[in-house]
């Protein structure tokens, strides 16, 4: 099998899948065929998906379904070996510089600039977006303080605790004001308090006609916070539409073990209980 160096525009498909519907234009983000393999692993297999502008969007599936990975093809981290993501009708991969514009991503494990105190990492964001340095300044503070944050602002982040660090990217994805968020996992390691906090920012955000996507592995969570859910497993999308579509009459983990399958038996590990 020949790999393209660059994903054929137009949601071209990995090898034997069937062709992808045009984008939506209108959606947040619509990716059409994304596929990626690692060595012998295919990551993501084939992934077609439209998140609706304003919704808010849960990613839900087990420990190395492929979320990041199309998460990270979807806004431009990582070249797709086959498909295409457009941002609000703008290709990201043809057009880059004007579809990210448009985003505010928290990566999953991505390094910060960690010897930056955190005030300086959110002015170093906001200056790299091209913003002005009252704004920034402004913002800045306002971030600071909405996540709880304006006592270390001055500390070095290699010194903010798991928590505080995913609080401060996620000041720095947000910074610029964009139209759709993209946050891969941004409750790991946050305390219920700040998490309840965060939950507030990004409904008001949506209730401002912003977009939200989140990936999670807190079923209970995305029930109760997000409107769009899509289930992955095996690098695919098993179902996605509404929580309500999605869920039907059941809970939203109850389904989503259905649709993964898979609950583990421990008699494996008998040596465990004798000990
Ligand atoms: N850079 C990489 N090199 C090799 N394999 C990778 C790489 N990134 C991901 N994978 C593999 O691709 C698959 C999907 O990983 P991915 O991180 O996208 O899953 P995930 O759904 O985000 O998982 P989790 O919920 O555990 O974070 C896994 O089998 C993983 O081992």
């Amino acid at each position: 099998m020949t790999t393209p160096a660059h994903p054929t525009p137009g949601g071209d498909a990995g090898p034997g899948a069937r062709p992808s519907p045009p984008h939506d234009p209108q959606a947040a983000l619509s990716v059409r065929g994304l596929w990626k393999r690692f060595g012998q692993k295919i990551a993501v297999s084939g992934v077609d998906l439209d998140v609706p502008t304003g919704s808010f969007y849960g990613l839900v599936g087990p420990n190395g379904a492929g979320k990041t990975t199309m998460l990270s093809m979807a806004t431009g981290l990582l070249r797709p070996d086959f498909g295409s993501a457009h941002v609000r009708g703008v290709d990201l991969w043809a057009r880059p510089d004007e579809a990210k514009a448009m985003l505010g991503i928290l990566p999953d494990g991505v390094r910060l600039f960690d010897r930056l105190t955190g005030r300086q990492l959110l002015t170093y964001a906001g200056m790299l977006r091209g913003m002005d340095k009252a704004t920034v300044v402004e913002r800045t503070a306002d971030l600071l303080q909405a996540f709880d944050l304006t006592a270390d602002a001055d500390t070095f982040v290699v010194d903010y605790s798991a928590g505080m660090t995913k609080k401060i990217a996620l000041g720095c994805a947000m910074i610029h004001a964009p139209r759709t968020l993209v946050l891969d996992e941004p409750f790991e390691a946050v305390d219920p308090v700040s998490a309840a906090n965060i939950r507030d920012i990004l409904k008001g955000y949506v209730a401002g006609g912003g977009t939200v996507i989140v990936s999670s592995h807190v079923m209970d969570l995305v029930q109760r916070m997000c409107d769009h859910v899509a289930v992955m497993a095996g690098g695919h999308v098993l179902a996605a539409g509404t929580v309500d579509e999605v869920r039907g009459e059941q809970s939203l983990e109850d389904r989503f073990v259905d649709l993964v399958g898979g609950r583990q038996h421990s008699e494996g590990l008998s040596w465990l209980r004798g000990s």
